[in-house]
């Protein structure tokens, strides 16, 4: 059947509209960060993208149409992508940036590629101003961009745009037309060197995904948390620059001042020693009102203490060899913060 409905899944904030869909409401506007201000339309199928006896990628050509209609009352809307995921139930989807999904790249076997029709200008994940496309890989910040204002192309204009996009995986070229009729222009405006046979797995999953949240390099949701401690809750995120970090949000709430002088006793410790291989690296911080933030280089093996007690009789716990390198290099953590680290 054409109808979208018998094809088509949709997630969080989309619904089916006439013969197509919107994927995000048009009403509505959640404050920053809002888990559910995403919303997905993905083809119910996944796809096959690459042949795993001769590792070619699958070429293929689509087009659809769109139109961006911006709400004065909601002006965090970015636009939105045109998905390739694998696995679109065990990454997060971030808040904003079109609700992209957001990989770390601790071993991550998750993929995805991704066209933005973008419409916000976020200076912060290199983008070139608020009407472009680009071309993205497992990243929100593209490989490739392109200002389509040059192109003649307005894309929150309101009015319906036909997109097509190829894949020639012999070439490895990426190739975008766009405009305002239903007829295919002569001239791409994106044609880009790219080869996504490194990157596609077997199977993904075809669509269309979007977000009117506001979002930020890193979102402060629960299903992110790594870890809590007496004054801070811990958070795992993913800075385009820097790759994994551990966010460490102090306690906004209570204990104002007790909160803030455990803050400050933390960021001068950890910002002046700097130098020591068992102390884990400050990458930067946040003091900016109630928000206390500090961002730690990301430690993927988790806590000591998880190694050190054995939490169920399956579980192995660390030999006694390695257990006295843990305690020679705590022990001269502490001799270093004690004696040699300058304040
Ligand atoms: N850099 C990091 N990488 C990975 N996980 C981390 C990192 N920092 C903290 N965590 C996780 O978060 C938990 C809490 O960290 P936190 O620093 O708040 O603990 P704490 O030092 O025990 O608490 P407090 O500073 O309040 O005394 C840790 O036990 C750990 O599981």
């Amino acid at each position: 059947s054409l109808l979208p409905q018998n094809n088509i899944t949709l997630y969080g904030d989309a619904f089916f509209r006439n013969h197509g869909f919107n994927l995000t409401q048009e009403t509505t506007c959640l404050p920053p960060s809002s888990p559910s201000d995403i919303g997905r339309a993905l083809y119910v199928y996944p796809v096959c993208f690459l042949d795993l006896k001769t590792k070619d990628a699958t070429s293929f050509s689509c087009r659809f149409s769109f139109s961006i209609i911006p709400n004065p009352i909601c002006p965090f809307g970015n636009g939105f992508v045109f998905l390739i995921a694998s696995d679109v139930g065990s990454v997060s989807f971030s808040s904003g940036h079109m609700g992209l999904p957001q990989l770390d790249n601790s071993g991550s076997q998750d993929s995805f590629f991704a066209v933005e029709f973008d419409t916000s200008f976020n200076p912060s994940v290199g983008e070139i101003n608020g009407n472009h496309i680009g071309v993205d890989v497992n990243s929100v910040v593209s490989v490739v961009s392109v200002d389509v204002t040059s192109k003649g192309v307005d894309l929150k204009s309101g009015k319906k745009i036909t997109a097509w996009i190829e894949y020639k995986d012999s070439a490895k070229l990426i190739l975008i037309w766009l405009s305002y009729s239903s007829t295919k222009p002569p001239t791409p405006v994106l044609v880009a060197q790219l080869d996504l046979s490194n990157h596609f797995k077997e199977y993904m999953h075809v669509g269309f995904s979007a977000s009117n949240g506001k979002g930020s390099a890193m979102g402060f949701h629960k299903s992110r948390i790594i870890g809590e401690g007496a004054s801070a809750v811990v958070y795992k995120g993913h800075v385009p620059s820097g790759g994994t970090v551990a966010v460490k949000r102090f306690d906004q709430f209570n204990q104002k001042a007790f909160t803030r002088n455990l803050f400050n006793t933390e960021f001068a410790i950890m910002a002046s020693c700097l130098n020591h291989c068992n102390l884990v690296q400050l990458q930067g911080w946040c003091c900016e009102e109630s928000e206390l933030v500090l961002v730690y280089e990301y430690l993927s093996k988790g806590s000591l203490d998880r190694h050190i007690h054995k939490a169920s009789a399956s579980s192995t716990t660390l030999p006694w060899s390695l257990r006295l390198q843990v305690v020679i290099g705590v022990a001269s953590a502490l001799a270093f913060l004690h004696e040699e680290c300058e304040r």
